[in-house]
């Protein structure tokens, strides 16, 4: 793929937003006319040198995308979810909640309810007049097979947990035992997450409330990640004997992030829903000749 082309030279615009501290820069491009490759979002959610996100939500309609346009059902958009190394991820659960606070924002939608196409089937989701914002996540998948995780000579059993995307969940005693997360964990067998993994470490903070950090596959630590909140809350769930499948009854985890909190309740019915906050922080233009200088 080319780097920025189509509207080369034009201004790029985009907004800033976070979802419990989970960052993005939002690239809206109705119909996909910018093509951002890897090192063009790896740059765009540079820190330093660029806007800086934890990813990048490019926002185009379903109808415009290749990998929506015919999945999409009634899903006007399709979120084309970009980690912060520029690699693609099938789902990104703060990220889902941001992109329907743009389009709220944008007036593309009004509160209520809003369906969005991602690389992970349709998401539903409900913008609230109190702030909040709850997605229907889908099922859990919960493969047998799993990994051992290791930081500073101490091991780990990892729930597999797949929530669209990968994730291994590690209970311990301490978070400070995940030690500086500026590396990915290692943790084998490999095989058992032949596309990598985002990794969680979890600690009791009372009956049904956890809190956990998180070394997510394509942006190293961040203060909070969705999908990872929805694994915690269904591996810890199973670990307390608890299956709302067996008992019928819905089961609600609160899990601490470093950036806030995300309320995960599980269904009967495996379904699992996730609220949290969604915001706008800023908006602007980006420099054209700056994108375009990139050698
Ligand atoms: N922060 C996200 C997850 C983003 C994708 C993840 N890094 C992956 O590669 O699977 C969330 O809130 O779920």
């Amino acid at each position: 793929m080319d780097h920025v082309t189509s509207t080369q030279n034009a201004p790029l615009a985009f907004l800033k937003g976070h979802g419990t501290e989970n960052d993005f820069v939002i690239v809206p491009d109705p119909d996909n006319a910018v093509s951002l490759d890897a090192a063009d979002v790896a740059r765009l959610c540079d820190r330093r040198a660029g806007i800086g996100g934890d990813g990048l939500l490019h926002v185009v309609r379903s109808a415009a995308h290749p990998e929506a346009k015919d999945q999409a059902g009634d899903a006007e958009w399709f979120m084309d979810y970009r980690n912060a190394d520029g690699s693609v991820a099938e789902m990104c659960g703060n990220g889902i909640r941001v992109f329907a606070r743009y389009l709220e924002h944008a007036g593309h939608v009004a509160a209520g309810e809003v369906a969005v196409a991602t690389r992970s089937g349709v998401k539903r989701i409900h913008l609230d007049k109190d702030g909040s914002v709850t997605v229907a996540m889908g099922r859990a998948v919960l493969p047998e097979e799993s990994a051992t995780v290791t930081v500073d000579g101490r091991s780990w059993p990892a729930r597999n947990v797949n929530m669209g995307n990968p994730h291994a969940v590690a209970f311990v005693d301490s978070l400070d035992h995940a030690g500086e997360l500026r590396e990915e964990p290692p943790y084998e067998p490999a095989s058992v997450y032949p596309d990598g993994v985002n990794i969680e470490f979890v600690v009791d903070r009372g009956p049904r409330h956890v809190a956990m950090r998180v070394h997510e596959r394509g942006a190293a630590e961040t203060r909070s990640c969705g999908t990872g909140a929805c694994a915690v809350a269904v591996a810890a769930a199973r670990r307390d004997g608890v299956d709302p499948a067996e008992t019928g009854t819905p089961v609600t985890y609160t899990v601490d992030v470093l950036g806030g909190s995300l309320t995960i309740t599980e269904h009967p019915d495996g379904r699992v829903d996730m609220t949290g906050p969604a915001v706008i922080v800023a908006e602007g233009v980006v420099d054209p000749s700056w994108l375009g200088a990139r050698a």
